[in-house]
């Protein structure tokens, strides 16, 4: 439950009776998607003791992040990214944006902060939108519903991995969502959420808005413990017109949750050691 329901709720006008309007949206928690990459030379020279010491310390400060999980007051989680687009992904949700830049700052401020460099972010607010309540629906109390809640306060589901790629509707000649009536978008949606709704209980998508806010129009975070599960969801939804069509997309990132004693493992370059020693002994031993 999200306790200050009201003075962190953000809502659109509804100016849904027109037909080239928006549809009416509700927006929730403010996401930071915070990709760093760790200076594997710098880190690898400091002192073991040391690094640590650093280690625990960026642990704690993963522990102390994810607690808001506990007070209602957020989410966040941490992943190792695959490939080399970024070593880590912090991801948050807060109410207030200001919340976000905070928490940027504060893993500045961590011993660990000085070996991470930028490689990429993202800002966006939850956001759900009303395609199918005609005008006057959405304003019944809407936001108290648990499903609503559900997706506009989310916890970070639990699965092992996570995927994330910015969005846009397309604007290119013929092919422009933003001058199709508001009925044929909502068709398009609909047929769009059937699709979605055959991976319930193995792909949980958070959608965010970020028109306004960053580079692209949409966050899509999605979660499953299977990753082959990302490819089928958004293969199957290439084929679907509200994706053929209309959506254009940016890089996609994958990654796999880190828990702090993991995190301690991922730093310490003696695991790595460790694991190539056991390989080399693997190999030796099978021939
Ligand atoms: C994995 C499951 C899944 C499910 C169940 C699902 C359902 C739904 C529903 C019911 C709705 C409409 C109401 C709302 O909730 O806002 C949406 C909305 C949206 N979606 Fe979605 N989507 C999924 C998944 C899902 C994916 C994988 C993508 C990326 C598309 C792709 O091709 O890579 C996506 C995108 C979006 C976007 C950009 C929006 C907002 C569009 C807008 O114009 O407002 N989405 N989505």
């Amino acid at each position: 439950m999200h306790p200050g329901g009201t003075e962190t709720s953000h809502h659109s006008a509804n100016p849904q009776s027109t037909q080239n309007a928006p549809p009416f949206t509700l927006e929730g928690w403010f996401i930071l998607h915070d990709f760093r990459r760790l200076d594997w030379r710098r880190w690898k020279a400091l002192d073991p003791a040391r690094r640590a010491q650093i280690a625990r310390e960026a642990a704690a400060f993963l522990r102390h992040v994810e607690a808001a999980g506990d007070t209602g007051e957020g989410a966040s989680a941490l992943y190792r990214v695959v490939g080399h687009k970024a070593d880590l992904l912090w991801l948050h949700f807060r109410p207030a944006l200001a919340d976000l830049g905070e928490l940027e700052a504060a893993l500045a401020r961590t011993a660990l902060g000085d070996y991470l460099e930028p490689a990429y972010s993202y800002v966006s607010v939850t956001e759900l939108s009303f395609y199918r309540s005609g005008p006057g629906g959405p304003e019944r109390d809407v936001r108290q519903e648990p499903f609503v809640r559900a997706r506009l306060y989310p916890a970070i589901p639990p699965a092992r991995h996570a995927c994330f790629y910015p969005m846009n509707k397309k604007r290119d000649g013929a092919d422009n969502w933003y001058t199709l009536p508001f009925e044929e978008r909502g068709r398009l949606m609909h047929s769009h959420g059937l699709i979605g709704r055959k991976y319930a209980g193995r792909v949980t998508q958070i959608i965010s808005g970020s028109v306004g806010l960053d580079d692209w129009e949409w966050g899509v975070t999605l979660f499953a413990d299977d990753p082959v599960d990302f490819k089928r969801v958004v293969y199957e939804m290439r084929f679907d017109e509200a994706s053929a069509r209309y959506g254009e997309f940016g890089p996609f990132y994958v990654g796999v949750r880190l828990a702090p004693g993991e995190l301690v493992r991922f730093l310490s370059p003696e695991t790595a050691a460790g694991a190539a020693g056991a390989r080399e002994g693997a190999q030796a031993a099978g021939g």
